[in-house]
């Protein structure tokens, strides 16, 4: 289990980290988002070691994450990481000898994610020659080849096409299928609502909301969809709250008051349709956010 306590972190006068903490168990998918300089990438950078938090706790099952920790940790940082004028196939390899392979092992490994990731014809290239998308795919490959244990991604699918991100989500789903926390950060919310089993949001360098996308749906404000035949359009004129006619005999109502508004509606005509308007991640964000 990953669990970051209370980071706090300032630079110069900027406060990045407020108090930030979350967890993340063992085989969870965990979606970290928040607006622009919220507080993400400073966050897994301090969980990697490449940034020293003022104060706060980063632990892996228990123990303060220290070099041993991060050799068995696949990182992608957000300004990634490859040596242009390498072969990637050199570099995979290269990559895994790094965090401990055998150098046979390491070969082994590097061919078998080049396949994986759909680019064994591009193994003697340089990554240079290889397109943005290619190359990202190439970053993952590099944060799987030493089989890691915890997983760490910063915006793993930002370039990538819809057929990458699909092989990105799979490998996700897959590790943490084998029991790996997986913590990634994206502005990609509905990859984050597809994949992840808890969401972390972040705003002002504080978590502001985290849990599964059904216990945030559940805190938040929910608005309810009608349906009525014949009704008058001055039938909700005296609810509380905001109505919105949407479509013909159809209204969103953000009144707080359901059984006001289902008496009101019976009373106005025959109701087709009464039920909660299930808000999507983006809904969610927004209102927590704003
Ligand atoms: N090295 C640094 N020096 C000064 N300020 C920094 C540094 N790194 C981050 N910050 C500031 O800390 C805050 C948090 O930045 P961070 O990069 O963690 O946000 P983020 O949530 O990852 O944003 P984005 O979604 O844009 O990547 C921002 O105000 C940023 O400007």
């Amino acid at each position: 289990m990953l669990e970051i306590r209370n980071l706090r972190k300032r630079f110069g006068e900027k406060t990045a980290l407020d108090d930030v903490s979350l967890t993340v168990e063992p085989g969870q998918v965990f979606g970290f988002v928040g607006a622009n300089g919220a507080g993400k990438t400073t966050t897994m950078r301090i969980a990697m070691g490449v940034l020293i938090a003022d104060s706060g706790d980063v632990l892996w099952d228990g123990e303060p994450m220290g070099h041993a920790q991060r050799l068995r940790t696949g990182y992608m940082p957000e300004e990634r990481g490859l040596y242009p004028k390498m072969k990637i196939g050199e570099q995979l390899a290269y990559f895994a000898e790094l965090h401990g392979e055998t150098p046979g092992g390491s070969k082994k490994a590097a061919a078998t994610w080049l396949e994986r990731l759909g680019l064994s014809d591009r193994s003697g290239d340089f990554v240079q020659d290889l397109s943005l998308g290619n190359q990202q795919r190439v970053q993952l490959a590099v944060s799987l080849v030493h089989d890691p244990k915890l997983l760490i991604l910063d915006e793993p699918f930002s370039g990538l096409d819809p057929i990458a991100v699909d092989t990105m989500a799979t490998v996700l789903s897959e590790r943490s299928a084998a029991g790996v926390p997986v913590i990634f950060s994206s502005h990609q919310l509905d990859l984050v609502e597809r994949l992840s089993d808890s969401v972390g949001i972040i705003a002002a360098g504080n978590i502001v909301a985290s849990g599964s996308v059904d216990d945030l749906r559940r805190r938040g404000n929910r608005k309810l969809r009608v349906s009525i035949d014949g009704a008058a359009p001055t039938w909700a004129d005296a609810l509380p709250g905001e109505v919105a006619n949407v479509d013909e005999g159809e209204w969103v109502i953000d009144s707080g008051d359901d059984q006001k508004v289902l008496a009101a509606a019976m009373a106005a005509g025959r109701v087709t349709r009464f039920g909660f308007d299930e808000p999507s991640l983006v809904d969610i964000f927004r209102e927590t956010v704003s």
